[in-house]
């Protein structure tokens, strides 16, 4: 039975990941709200520390545990215990230098697009796994929070796992990949709101143990609303490729992004032009499906360069490989990308 009680029940015999003392113990259960009619209850717990490995765990196993009392939907909230409640069982904690301190060789290159559907989350997806074809060593960030897609289109079916505190990203196609789809349940109710995932974001930078990485991809948030600006804050360092179709009202959407993108002191790298053509299979000629001219129209506003254009082809059928939006490396695509990702590498 979904009840307070039961719920209160349940979290006071659950520890503070950080603090290892139980939420009876720290006093840490500061809201539980349950709405009977929609079997929805919201809860809201500090702890100790904020945003880690052990958070995205501890919601996990709540969201669980809270469903099994039989909560249809959840929402969860954070914060931060007050400093002398922490100081009592906790004494000192040290920063560690991190990917987002500023102290990394790693290259951020940042993927944008002015609306979804363009093929940001593909063009991501294909680049990264062409830097890695070309010998380096590769993160992607699903930064899409709401739309993430990335471990679908590789075709990813594991979820990462804990190595003491830190996240191990899962590997494919020898790309590190993190994702917002790992750490929410199949079409989970669970309710983020916009601070909180600015804050996860931080956390796929400060607590996923990326090791050694010449490039970190980021597929952006489509547009250019609070997530996508968050994102474009939070990075110390990115160049940033801007993605559109040939359509003259998606590059105008688009340019809009790339303003973004100039607002906050990112420099843009090019333009990829996605579905650029559809090359008949009959006669061989490339048929523009989706109009002309917007990639180079895109540039010219954002004074670059249009650095690729693909076609509107998928992936070859690969008998025993399933990654619907991995190009192989002899496809016509899969060629493209190569070169992109040569040229990206020769500039940057
Ligand atoms: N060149 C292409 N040829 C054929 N299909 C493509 C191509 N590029 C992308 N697609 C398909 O178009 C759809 C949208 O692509 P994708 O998800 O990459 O777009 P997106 O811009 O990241 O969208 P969103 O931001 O909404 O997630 C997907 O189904 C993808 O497989």
């Amino acid at each position: 039975m979904l009840t307070k009680q039961a719920v209160l029940e349940l979290l006071y015999k659950l520890k503070d990941p950080f603090l290892h003392k139980t939420f009876e113990e720290t006093g840490g259960v500061e809201e539980v709200v349950i709405k009977e009619e929609k079997n929805h209850v919201s809860v809201k717990l500090a702890i100790g520390k904020t945003n880690t490995a052990e958070q995205m765990q501890l919601q996990q196993e709540l969201v669980a545990a809270l469903k099994e009392l039989g909560a249809v939907t959840v929402g969860l909230r954070f914060s931060q215990l007050p400093e002398e409640v922490i100081a009592k069982f906790q004494p000192t904690s040290e920063e560690k230098p991190t990917l987002l301190s500023g102290k990394t060789d790693t290259k951020f290159l940042a993927i944008a697009s002015g609306k979804g559907g363009v093929g940001k989350s593909t063009v991501t997806v294909n680049l990264a796994v062409a830097l890695a074809r070309l010998g380096y060593k590769v993160g992607v960030i699903d930064a899409d929070i709401y739309g993430f897609s990335v471990p679908d289109m590789m075709g990813v079916e594991e979820r990462p796992k804990l190595n003491g505190n830190k996240i191990v990203p899962v590997e494919r196609f020898g790309v590190k990949i993190i994702s917002m789809g790992f750490f929410v349940e199949d079409n989970s109710p669970v309710i983020w709101r916009g601070p909180r995932l600015g804050k996860m974001l931080t956390s796929f930078f400060k607590e996923v143990e990326w090791g050694e990485l010449d490039y970190l991809l980021l597929d952006l948030p489509p547009g250019t609303g609070d997530i996508a600006l968050d994102v474009h804050n939070m990075i110390p360092s990115s160049k940033e490729i801007i993605v559109t179709t040939p359509h003259p009202t998606a590059a105008f959407v688009a340019a809009r992004a790339g303003q973004m993108a100039i607002n906050t002191d990112h420099e843009i790298l090019g333009v990829i032009e996605n579905m650029s053509y559809y090359e008949s299979k009959v006669t061989g000629e490339k048929e523009y499906v989706f109009g002309k001219g917007g990639g180079d129209k895109l540039a010219e506003v954002l004074n670059t360069e249009v650095i690729g254009r693909m076609a509107l082809k998928q992936p070859f059928d690969e008998e025993g490989v399933f990654a619907p939006s991995v190009y192989q490396e002899d496809h016509p695509n899969g060629k493209e990308y190569l070169e992109v990702a040569k040229g990206i590498s020769e500039k940057f």
